[in-house]
């Protein structure tokens, strides 16, 4: 089976917490749910490590979200002590560029030689963040051209780097598969459904269409740890993905 059928539309939720234990509250209410726990910096700065493996060994799928962006060094380090971590997924920020993300790889390969009962994580590149639209990209961050064409830079490197997949919203989806190939992993945020806040996020589709786009994988926050019963919300958006399937 090719990784795009082994991941081919599947849910991951954001544990955007404080504490460990307010993360595990909703761990519970979702119990049974298939899905992958992402770990972003809020919850690692402040569980760390030992919040990782205990999800390991609650039998999650782990996404540790730390967008690692520093010099190649630095991220080769990082890499190898993520992998030690027995983590699924983890993501560093395209615009490292080669080096930085060849760099990361070489980091997760050394960790699974010196252990071989590690498994290898998929390393995705984050292209633009879902956060940032036309407007920011142009005149705040001063990058000339549309955000389709900075996502599909961002991910033409991020293939060259010989990673596995980028973080992109669902709009770029079918453009990132056109240019790196269906088997190039997406993983796409800025998910709403119908009706929800969007917050911070610029670039969003619903489940439903984010899953007909031909997605990997979907992040969802708030709309599950925000919403007043978690646990329908989410038996919503599975609900909502299978009719795309
Ligand atoms: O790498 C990510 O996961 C990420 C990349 C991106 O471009 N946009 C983005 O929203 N995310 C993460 O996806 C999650 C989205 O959360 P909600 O907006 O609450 O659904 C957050 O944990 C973000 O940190």
């Amino acid at each position: 089976m090719s990784l795009f059928e082994q991941t081919a539309g599947k849910l991951m939720v954001a544990l955007d917490y404080p504490s460990a234990e307010q993360a595990r509250q909703l761990i519970e209410r979702l119990e049974g749910i298939p899905c992958y726990m992402k770990v972003g910096m809020q919850l690692f700065y402040s569980a760390g490590p030992d919040f990782v493996k205990e999800l390991k060994s609650r039998g999650y799928s782990v996404f540790l979200d730390l967008k690692m962006h520093d010099i190649p060094n630095t991220v080769k380090g990082g890499a190898h002590s993520i992998t030690r971590l027995g983590v699924d997924m983890f993501n560093v920020h395209a615009a490292g560029g080669k080096k930085m993300m060849v760099a990361a790889k070489e980091g997760v390969l050394d960790a699974l030689q010196e252990d071989s009962s590690l498994t290898m994580p998929i390393v995705i590149g984050v292209t633009q963040l879902t956060s940032t639209n036309q407007e920011t990209l142009n005149e705040e961050i001063g990058i000339p051209g549309t955000v389709e064409q900075a996502v599909l830079s961002y991910a033409s490197v991020t293939k060259e780097a010989g990673l596995d997949g980028v973080v992109a919203s669902p709009l770029e989806v079918q453009a990132i598969k056109g240019r790196c190939g269906q088997n190039f992993v997406t993983v796409t945020p800025g998910i709403r459904p119908a009706g929800s806040e969007k917050g911070d996020q610029s670039r969003t589709l619903t489940p439903e269409e984010a899953i007909r786009q031909g997605t990997n994988y979907i992040v969802v926050g708030r709309p599950i740890t925000a919403a007043p019963d978690p646990r329908s919300a989410a038996e919503q958006i599975i609900e909502e993905m299978k009719k795309a399937w």
